[in-house]
C-alpha cells in the first residue's frame, strides 16, 4: 500500500547476506510490490530493499563484479559460569571444526573430546528425525544408540549446497554442467539417488501401516505421506517421491536454522526468556500436579495458545528469515507499485533478510529484537501483519505449506528446552551466516544446557 521508494539503481546493501549475485541488469525494486504477478526467467533484477543499517553501502552500478563485504556479526561475549550439565549445539548440519577457545574450554574436555562428533551427529540427526516424523510417521531413528549411517542427511546437505549454485547461475549454465556430468551437478545426481532410495524405503515401511482415511476430521493427525497416498492425483510413485523429497528439503533446515537463531537471541535477552517461562508456567504446573516429576515435555496441542512464544518465533524470523532470498520470475510486463517496470522473463530476487530490517516497514527500532512489536496496542493479542510485509513464509499462492507444522515443532522444542534448562551460549564463537539458500549459522552454535533448579 505504501511501498518504500528506492530511487537509484546499483545500490548494494552490505547488511544483507554475503555472496549475493551482482548482475548486469541489477535493479532495485520495492519489496511491497505485487508478488502474485511475478512468477517464470530471463533478465535479472535484484530486489534489494533499502536498509536501515549503518552498514549500507553504494557500489558501482551495472556490469560490475564487485561484491559487498561480508557483514560482521557480533562475537559472543564471555560470561563466567562454571557448572555444566552437558553441551549441545544446534544446526548447521555440517560444521567444520570447533572454535579453538571452545575446544579448550572445560566443557569440551568434559565431553571427552567427542564434542565435534556429537555436534555434527546430534544436530543433523535431530533435525532429520524431526523432519521425517510428520512426513512418514516413521522415526528414522538417527538418534538411536547404534548411530546408524545418515547418508540421506548428508545427501540433503549436498542438495542445499547445489541449490544455491542453481539459484545464482543462469539455467543454461547449470544445464550444460549437468549435461557434461561435472561437479556440482554430478554430486547432485549422486545425492538424488541416495535420497530416492531413502524415500522409497520410508514409503515401503509406511505403506504397510496405511489405511484409507476419509473426511477432514479423520485426516487430522495423520502424517503428510499418508495424505498423499490417499490422493488420486499422486498415484504415480515417481511424483509422490519427488513431492516427499521437496517436503524433506523444505522442512529440515528451515526449522533447524530458525531454532538456532532463536536460542542465540534468547541467550542475549533473559527478560524475554522469563516472559516465555511465565507463559509456560500454568501448563507446567498442571503437568507437575498430574505427576510429571523430572522433565516437563510440552505437547503440540498445549503450545497452540502460547501467543508470546509465537511472537518470539516471528520476531526471530523477521530478522533471520530461514529462506533469506526469494527468487521470482515475471510472468507479464508490469509496473510495480513502486513505479519500477518489470518485463516478462525478468528474474527478481527479493531479500527477505533486508526487508526484515527496513525502517520503512518495521519502524525506527527495526534492528531491535522485540517480540512485543507483534502485539496489538492493548498487548493482549497478536496483531495482524499481512504476509507481504512479513514474507518469511512467502505470500500468495506459493506460501509455505508447512507453516503450521513448523510453528508447532519449534514451539514444542523451545518450550521444553527453556522450561527444563538454562541455555547459555558458549563464549568465543564467531556468529556468521553461511552463504546458502537457508540462513544457517556458518559454524553452528555451541550452547551449555544446565538443568534448572525448580
Ligand atoms: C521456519 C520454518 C519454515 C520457513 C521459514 C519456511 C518458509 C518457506 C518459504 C519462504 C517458502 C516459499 C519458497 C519459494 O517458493 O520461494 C516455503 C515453501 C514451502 N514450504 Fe516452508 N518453511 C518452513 C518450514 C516448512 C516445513 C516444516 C514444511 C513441511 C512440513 C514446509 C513445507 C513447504 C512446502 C511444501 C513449500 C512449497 C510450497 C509451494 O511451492 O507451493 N516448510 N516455505
Amino acid at each position: 500500500n505504501n511501498p518504500a521508494v528506492i530511487p537509484t539503481t546499483g545500490q548494494y546493501c552490505t547488511c544483507s547476506l554475503p555472496s549475493w549475485p551482482t548482475s548486469t541488469t541489477c535493479r532495485i525494486i520495492s519489496p511491497l510490490s505485487s508478488l502474485d504477478q511475478v512468477t517464470t526467467s530471463g533478465r535479472t533484477a535484484l530486489l534489494e530493499p533499502e536498509c536501515s543499517s549503518s552498514s549500507h553501502a553504494t557500489l558501482p552500478t551495472s556490469g560490475t563484479s564487485s561484491r559487498p563485504t561480508t557483514p560482521t556479526f557480533p562475537r559472543v561475549r564471555s560470561s563466567p559460569r562454571s557448572s555444566t550439565s552437558w553441551v549441545a549445539a544446534s544446526s548447521p548440519s555440517t560444521v567444520s571444526q570447533p572454535v579453538d577457545s571452545v575446544r579448550k574450554s572445560r566443557a569440551y574436555s568434559a565431553a571427552s573430546g567427542c564434542l565435534q562428533g556429537w555436534r555434527l551427529a546430534a544436530a543433523t540427526r535431530f533435525m532429520f528425525d524431526m523432519a521425517a516424523t510428520p512426513l512418514f510417521d516413521v522415526d528414522p531413528g538417527l538418534l538411536s544408540w547404534d548411530m546408524p549411517p545418515m547418508d540421506a542427511a548428508v545427501a540433503m546437505d549436498t542438495v542445499m549446497e547445489v541449490a544455491l549454485f542453481r539459484v545464482m547461475m543462469p539455467a543454461s549454465c547449470w544445464r550444460l554442467i549437468r549435461w557434461l556430468n561435472m561437479d556440482p551437478e554430478r554430486k547432485l545426481k549422486a545425492a538424488h539417488t541416495v535420497l530416492c532410495a531413502f524415500v522409497m524405503e520410508m514409503m515401503d515401511r509406511r505403506k504397510v501401516n496405511t489405511c484409507r482415511v476419509g473426511n477432514d476430521e479423520e485426516q487430522e493427525g495423520i502424517d503428510i505421506f499418508s495424505s498423499f497416498l490417499n490422493d488420486p492425483d499422486y498415484d504415480d510413485d515417481d511424483l509422490l517421491r519427488a513431492m516427499i523429497i521437496s517436503y524433506m528439503l523444505a522442512a529440515r533446515d528451515t526449522v533447524g536454522a530458525t531454532l538456532t537463531w532463536i536460542f542465540y537471541n534468547l541467550a542475549q535477552h533473559p527478560k524475554i526468556v522469563s516472559i516465555i517461562r511465565k507463559e509456560l508456567s500454568p501448563i507446567a504446573s498442571r503437568k507437575v500436579a498430574a505427576g510429571v516429576d523430572s522433565m516437563v515435555i510440552f505437547e503440540p496441542n498445549e503450545t497452540k495458545s502460547l501467543v508470546y512464544l509465537r511472537a518470539v518465533l516471528y520476531e526471530t524470523l523477521r530478522l533471520y528469515p530461514a529462506a533469506p532470498l526469494e527468487r521470482k520470475v515475471v510472468a507479464a510486463d508490469d509496473i510495480m507499485p513502486s513505479g519500477h517496470e518489470v518485463h516478462t522473463g525478468d528474474t527478481i530476487f527479493i531479500s527477505l533478510h533486508s526487508m526484515g530490517r527496513m525502517q520503512g516497514i518495521w519502524g525506527k527500532d527495526c534492528l531491535n529484537y522485540n517480540p512485543d512489536r507483534w502485539f496489538s496496542e492493548d498487548g493482549n493479542k497478536l496483531r495482524y501483519i499481512p504476509s507481504h510485509k512479513f514474507l518469511a513464509f512467502n505470500s500468495g499462492p506459493r506460501m509455505c505449506l508447512g507453516k503450521d507444522i513448523a510453528v508447532m515443532q519449534m514451539k514444542t522444542v523451545i518450550a521444553s528446552t527453556l522450561w527444563n534448562f538454562d541455555v547459555e551460549v558458549m563464549e568465543g564463537q564467531s556468529i556468521q551466516p553461511k552463504p546458502s539458500c537457508i540462513l544457517e549459522m556458518k559454524n553452528g552454535l555451541m550452547v551449555k544446557l544446565k538443568k534448572r533448579e525448580m
